[in-house]
């Protein structure tokens, strides 16, 4: 693997950069400073990882969001792990995401795995068509909280929503899903563990959970946006400051869904 992607070193070199930069203004006095301002590192590239069964559509909601197109007929796996460079543009700013496409196929697993430990946002696929699917969310978390980093960026999307026909996931099983994903993760991290799960179905807690859409890598319906959320999300998580408030993921992507009348095929 390449060396850039060593989350430390990155990490390091974030901290070196910020602190280079980094100022406070002050009153006349010189005394009272009035605001920090880390500016946004646009050499910075955050790692984006899919992962979901095999034929839920990651190769081709990769494809559909970097070169805007479906390709239609064979379905062939990917084999291993393969990534696509994409800058999404956020407040002006380039943020440059390297996303991985990784198998989905049980044999590849340990393969993939390794990749999951540098990424800072997983996208986490689903087919609406496909109840089997839906239903292995819950061991790929598994896998995430075992490989990934605890504070990853997990976004849950059902994919194929064009195929309004062949449905058998509800748009809001998947919504309930996403609201109690968070309390999962943590719940993977608690001793208590296999007892809590159908208790967090039923009464998820009043935190939110991991944002959720549909998407069709057939019509480009809510790819962009999927995407684009990301971005903003790991832009602000990395210029945050201490008392600034947090980027809401979830109202930026209800605000968007409503303008492109979201969830339609
Ligand atoms: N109608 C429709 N078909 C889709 C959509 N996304 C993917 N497909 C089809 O579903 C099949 C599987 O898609 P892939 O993108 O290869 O699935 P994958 O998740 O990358 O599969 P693996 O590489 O095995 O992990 C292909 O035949 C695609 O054309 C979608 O949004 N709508």
């Amino acid at each position: 693997m390449d060396d850039s992607w060593d989350t430390h070193r990155m990490n390091e070199r974030w901290k070196m950069v910020s602190s280079d930069s980094a100022y406070m203004s002050s009153t006349e006095d010189g005394q009272t400073p009035t605001a920090i301002t880390y500016p946004y590192n646009e050499e910075l590239t955050h790692k984006t990882i899919l992962v979901g069964d095999s034929g839920v559509g990651k190769t081709s909601l990769l494809v559909q969001f970097d070169q805007g197109k479906f390709i239609a007929g064979s379905f062939t796996s990917t084999v291993g792990i393969g990534f696509t460079n994409k800058v999404v543009d956020v407040d002006n700013l380039k943020v440059k995401l390297q996303i991985w496409d990784t198998a989905g196929q049980e044999r590849f697993r340990s393969v993939t795995h390794a990749y999951y430990r540098d990424a800072q946002a997983l996208l986490l696929l689903y087919d609406i068509t496909s109840k089997p699917s839906f239903d292995n969310i819950r061991a790929w978390l598994t896998e995430i909280h075992e490989h990934a980093q605890k504070d990853v960026v997990i976004m849950l999307l059902g994919n194929k929503s064009d195929m309004a026909a062949e449905r058998v996931v509800k748009t809001e099983d998947g919504e309930k899903l996403a609201k109690v994903m968070r309390d999962i993760f943590k719940w993977l991290c608690s001793p208590q563990q296999r007892r809590v799960f159908t208790l967090l179905m039923f009464f998820p807690s009043q935190e939110y959970g991991v944002p959720f859409m549909e998407t069709s890598a057939k019509t480009g319906v809510n790819v962009d946006l999927a995407f684009q959320a990301i971005g903003k999300e790991l832009k602000h998580r990395a210029t945050q400051q201490p008392n600034e408030p947090k980027f809401q993921i979830h109202d930026y992507i209800e605000s968007q869904k409503h303008k492109t009348g979201c969830c339609g095929p």
